[in-house]
């Protein structure tokens, strides 16, 4: 999902690298939403700072200890949160606090503005929908053995009839082979998408991207669930699921892949998206899935895992004059921009074949990607026909050949390359990211923000005795990644994203990837399993080991 954290939160500014139903249960009509709902229209469209307004929500958070006003258990697991971010070297934990203060609501009460019990009593930490979904719970003990939370239903015990929407407005399927509705979700979503907390960049998804990141082998039509104003039709709301095989520990789940939910600026805090959700759920639960894993930057119970952006900045001038970064006062611009400069050629171009993924790769980086990610606690099995689809068929049009790292494609969604070993032709490592942009919001010099995201990767070093604990693991990731950011370089992007998961945890540093301030949590619908490694390390699983899936 998405950006804000997913940046999606999209969490966009980074610190400085150092130096260089249940449904309610319900099938009731359903009392979720706000039926005052306005005719939809067209849409209008620093480190101290930080550090005092750290140490400040620690304090206050602190100061609620012992308090029988306040709910422990919230202000317990913020603290565990915080404390955890603590011991993750050269963690932020003003994000977290952040976050959980801002998402969990005790943000109100720290300000005197809801006082438990008082006039302005509010729900503090409640959830009033997700309170009612088969999630686990904030404050339940860790699950001591994995299973789903409520037992699939039968088709004849299932809701046949679409959720009641207020009277002004109505369902739709959006048909995404359709050019004109195509368009119609990229303006909703590029309008109205995840922002970062400051209002300062919006995730951008091209077309090209949406089509493929909701058109994969198997896609179900009904899956993309769309509101629209009944008078105009104005698509306003909206909310997808993919088909997915995902391993969580021992399990094998025919899952759904959760993204995309949006409601239009002008409608929110109306409890739409609760519908919305209800709705995509009853359409999953028609085709037999009951478990569903999604992404998002806010916090909802509960997260199976949480991971925190990170980004390589390539254009220094650019992200500094967009204010994505800044130039660290033990610096100069000039400075800044050697140290982050990356070689023109990537390394392992001419020393060990790497060259760009091609349809007769399709097999061997199955079967690559299929062992490497075995090694993570949980991630998606893919077919030879779903490898083709996510690492080839986003790679748009036009030639490839020797020198096809120098430029990008029209329409270019995903960069995928391999290397092949000259002798034996075994391909024995691939990289792949792929392109998000984000609008700038309010900067006249520049609109549109070039971000690549680190996608997928597998090594057959990982399978090499003692690799991992010889630094020959990480050594390897770093020549493959490094040149991951040698072709985005050359490619004219201006950033480089990555999150702490799979191996990343092993070059991000290395590489000068700088810490964001997003942090992207992981939830799982109707399954519950102890939480799985990402920014912190788990009952001895190092971080980012336990979670294997990239969420676009
Ligand atoms: C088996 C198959 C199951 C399939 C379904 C699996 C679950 C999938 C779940 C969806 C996975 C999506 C993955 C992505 O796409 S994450 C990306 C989400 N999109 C954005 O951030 C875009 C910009 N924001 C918006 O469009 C709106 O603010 C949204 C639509 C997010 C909320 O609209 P609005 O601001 O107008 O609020 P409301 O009054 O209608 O509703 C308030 C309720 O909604 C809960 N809320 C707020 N944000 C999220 C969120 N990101 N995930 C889940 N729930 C969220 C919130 O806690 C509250 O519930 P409760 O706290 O009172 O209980």
């Amino acid at each position: 999902m998405a950006p804000s954290g997913k940046a999606k939160e999209k969490d966009v500014v980074p610190e400085e690298p150092e130096q260089v139903d249940h449904d309610s249960g319900s099938d009731e009509e359903d009392e979720e939403i706000d039926h005052t709902l306005p005719e939809a229209s067209t849409p209008s469209t620093s480190s101290n700072k930080k550090k005092k307004k750290r140490s400040k929500a620690l304090k206050a958070l602190n100061s609620l200890r012992g308090k029988d006003n306040i709910p422990q258990e919230l202000v317990k697991v913020v603290l565990d949160k915080v404390n955890a971010e603590k011991a993750v070297p050269g963690g932020t934990d003003e994000a977290t606090v952040r976050q959980a203060l801002e998402q969990m609501k005790l943000k109100d009460v720290l300000q005197g503005k809801a006082g438990v019990g008082g006039k302005n009593k509010k729900d503090v930490g409640t959830h009033k929908f997700w309170g009612t979904q088969p999630v686990p719970q904030i404050g339940e003990d860790a699950p001591t053995a994995d299973g789903y939370i409520e037992p699939s239903k039968p088709p004849e015990e299932l809701r046949q009839d679409p959720y009641p929407l207020p009277k002004d407005f109505e369902w739709a399927t959006l048909d995404l082979a359709d050019e004109v509705q195509l368009r119609e979700l990229w303006d909703l979503l590029s309008a109205n998408y995840v922002e970062d907390d400051d209002a300062s960049f919006r995730f951008q998804y091209s077309a090209e991207f949406l089509r493929w990141a909701m058109q994969p082998p198997g896609y179900i039509k009904e899956w993309h669930v769309a509101v629209r104003v009944a008078s105009n039709k104005k698509l306003v709301a909206f909310v997808s699921a993919v088909p997915i095989s995902l391993r969580v520990r021992e399990n094998l789940l025919r899952a759904s892949e959760v993204n995309f939910l949006c409601v239009h600026k002008k409608l929110r805090s109306k409890r739409l998206a609760p519908v919305l959700i209800k709705e995509v759920t009853r359409q999953c639960n028609l085709k037999g899935v009951f478990q569903a894993l999604y992404t998002a930057g806010v916090l909802l119970p509960t997260p199976v895992s949480t991971c925190r952006y990170n980004h390589r900045c390539l254009n220094i001038p650019k992200l500094v004059n967009v204010r994505f970064t800044h130039v660290p006062s033990n610096m100069t611009l000039a400075r800044m921009i050697r140290i982050h400069k990356v070689p023109d050629r990537p390394r392992l171009l001419d020393r060990d074949g790497l060259r760009e993924m091609e349809e007769k790769d399709v097999s061997q980086v199955t079967d690559l990607y299929a062992r490497y990610m075995k090694r993570f606690g949980m991630y998606l099995e893919f077919t030879e026909d779903e490898v083709r689809h996510q690492f080839l068929s986003g790679r748009g049009e036009g030639p490839g050949g020797k020198d096809s790292w120098k430029n990008a494609r029209p329409g270019q969604v995903v960069w995928t390359y391999v290397v092949e070993n000259p002798t034996t032709h075994k391909i024995t490592d691939f990289f792949s990211f792929y392109s998000l942009p984000s609008t700038i919001i309010g900067q006249p010099k520049h609109d549109v923000l070039n971000a690549a995201y680190l996608y997928y990767y597998a090594t057959e070093t990982a399978f090499e005795e003692g690799a991992e604990d010889n630094g020959k693991l990480k050594r390897r990731l770093e020549d493959l990644i490094g040149d991951a950011l040698i072709v985005a370089d050359q490619a004219k992007f201006d950033v480089f994203n990555g999150l702490s998961l799979m191996d990343n945890v092993h070059f991000l540093q290395d590489l000068k990837f700088g810490l964001g301030d997003g942090l992207l949590n992981f939830y799982l619908f109707n399954w519950r399993t102890a939480p799985l490694a990402g920014v912190q390390s788990l009952d001895g699983v190092p971080a980012g080991k336990g979670i294997g899936v990239v969420m676009l």
